[in-house]
């Protein structure tokens, strides 16, 4: 697996030290409004179990699993549900968390579904962005690192479903995608 990475971006202390950077900031600008935290599975997963336990305000936790890339490093462009919210968004003050922001697609989608059903607010967290290669207009309201153009893994992040358990980020060697 470590033989695939071609270089380390960020390693374990960094990204918690930003983690913990943004779970301050957002604490703040949440206060007293008990948001609903959305992860986005499955890439979030390890960034939303770390950011809430820096989050110190009441909240609460819901799930949605959003597909489009699949065993490729390009978006489908067809962004599916495979799994939806267990309860209503309807009038709730909603904090998205994002693994990475690349093409746009996937959050324009969630924040059109989010705001379709009625939330309150729609707020967007991102580790990671990817600004270069974007294709809908469209910024997270908190960024945690700003990307080169480059397919990522690691830290929850996949090619192929594999390399989510690396506890770094890091570039993926292009032979192993383009082989
Ligand atoms: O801005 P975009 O080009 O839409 O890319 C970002 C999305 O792509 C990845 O999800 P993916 O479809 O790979 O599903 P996964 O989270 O299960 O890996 C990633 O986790 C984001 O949700
Ligand atoms: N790595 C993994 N998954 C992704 C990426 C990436 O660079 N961009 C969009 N989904
Ligand atoms: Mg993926």
């Amino acid at each position: 697996m470590l033989k695939d990475i071609q270089e380390v971006l960020f390693d374990a202390e960094t990204i918690q030290n930003k983690v913990k950077e943004l779970g301050e900031q957002l604490s703040q600008d949440f206060e007293g409004r008990n948001p609903l935290v959305i992860c986005v599975l499955k890439g979030a997963f390890i960034f939303m179990s770390d950011l809430v336990k820096q989050l110190s305000i009441p909240l609460e936790i819901d799930f949605m699993a959003v597909s489009s890339y699949g065993a490729s490093t390009k978006s489908s462009g067809v962004v599916k549900i495979i799994k939806d919210l267990d309860v209503t968004v309807e009038g709730r003050e909603v904090l998205i968390v994002e693994d990475i922001i690349d093409s746009g697609l996937t959050l324009s989608y969630l924040i059109d579904v989010l705001e379709r059903r009625n939330a309150k607010s729609v707020t967007v967290v991102t580790l990671f962005d990817k600004p270069a290669r974007r294709t809908v207009d469209l910024e997270a309201d908190y960024t945690g690192f700003s990307l080169p153009d480059e397919f990522i893994v690691g830290y929850g992040l996949d090619y192929a479903e594999h390399y989510r358990n690396l506890p770094f980020v890091g570039i993926l060697r292009p032979e192993v995608y383009t082989k």
